[in-house]
């Protein structure tokens, strides 16, 4: 136990993340959970109890609502929930200006090798011109394609426009509907949902003569954790917005 724990309230502590993040900040020393708020719940529970940092494992439809009570409230925010478009975080960048101190971490995801993962397709972006990813999640997952794999495709994409180089073509004249995957930027993404599976992702890259293949897997939801802890203990210090978890890490 510390002189000073971070108060810390749970968003969605009957999920699979919320549920995992509740054990989590019960076994650091730093840190009290001081209150769990799940659907139905008043989320004004979050203020009564003097919570310091909010982490939100909920919904894309309803997160938006979370993280604008907590900035308004002055709640520095931990977000693992996906759904966060340019124009959301565009939104929440617009709050944050009204508040000053406060602090908002959105991650896509908290697993070490999933950012790196991400950082070696940034990496290698810029010398094919041909990539593709694809995401492999349990049947339970809400969204597709997942969070990760939309801003590992954005990144490829800005990586290449940046070295000015154009995305590779395909031959393909002909195809089902949906054979081809999402386009996310201009990156092809394919998304698998099948039971048994957790979270893990393929990140393609093609040439003359080779491909190269990052891949990285979780296979159990305390990949997660350290990410969310070190988030809950780092967002205090951050005021302001930070997408990924990579800036923390100081990658
Ligand atoms: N960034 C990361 O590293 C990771 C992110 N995720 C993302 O986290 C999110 C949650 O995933 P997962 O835990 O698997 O999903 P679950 O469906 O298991 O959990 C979501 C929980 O949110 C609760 N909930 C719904 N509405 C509200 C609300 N208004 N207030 C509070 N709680 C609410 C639900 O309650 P009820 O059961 O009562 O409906 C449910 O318990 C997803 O967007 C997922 O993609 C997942 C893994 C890692
Ligand atoms: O829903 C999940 O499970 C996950 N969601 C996040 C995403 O959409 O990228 C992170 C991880 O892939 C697990």
């Amino acid at each position: 136990m510390t002189d000073n724990p971070i108060r810390v309230a749970v968003l969605g502590p009957r999920g699979r993340m919320g549920a995992q993040t509740v054990r989590a900040v019960e076994g650091a020393p730093d840190m009290d959970l001081v209150a769990t708020v799940g659907s139905g719940d008043d989320l004004a529970a979050v203020v009564d109890a003097k919570a310091d940092v909010v982490v939100d494992f909920t919904r894309p439809d309803v997160v938006m609502d979370n993280l604008r009570f907590a900035v308004d409230n002055g709640l520095h925010a931990v977000v693992g929930t996906t759904g966060f478009t340019e124009e959301r975080l565009a939104e929440v960048r617009g709050w944050l200006a009204g508040k000053p101190g406060i602090g908002v971490l959105i991650a896509p995801n908290f697993a070490l090798g999933a950012v790196l993962a991400m950082r070696f397709a940034q990496q290698a972006a810029k010398f094919y011109a041909s990539a593709e990813v694809i995401e492999l999640h349990h049947n339970r997952k809400a969204d597709a394609p997942s969070g990760t794999a939309a801003h590992t495709a954005g990144l490829i994409s800005q990586a290449r426009a940046a070295a000015g180089l154009a995305p590779g073509s395909d031959a393909t004249t002909s195809e089902l509907d949906g054979a081809r995957g999402a386009t996310v930027g201009d990156v092809r993404v394919h998304s698998v949902r099948l039971p048994g599976l957790v979270a893990h992702e393929e990140i393609l890259f093609g040439a003359e003569g080779e491909t190269l293949t990052i891949r990285h897997d979780s296979m159990d939801r305390v990949s997660f954790m350290p990410g969310v802890l070190l988030g809950i203990r780092q967002v205090p210090n951050r005021p302001g917005l930070t997408v990924g978890l990579e800036h923390v890490l100081d990658l």
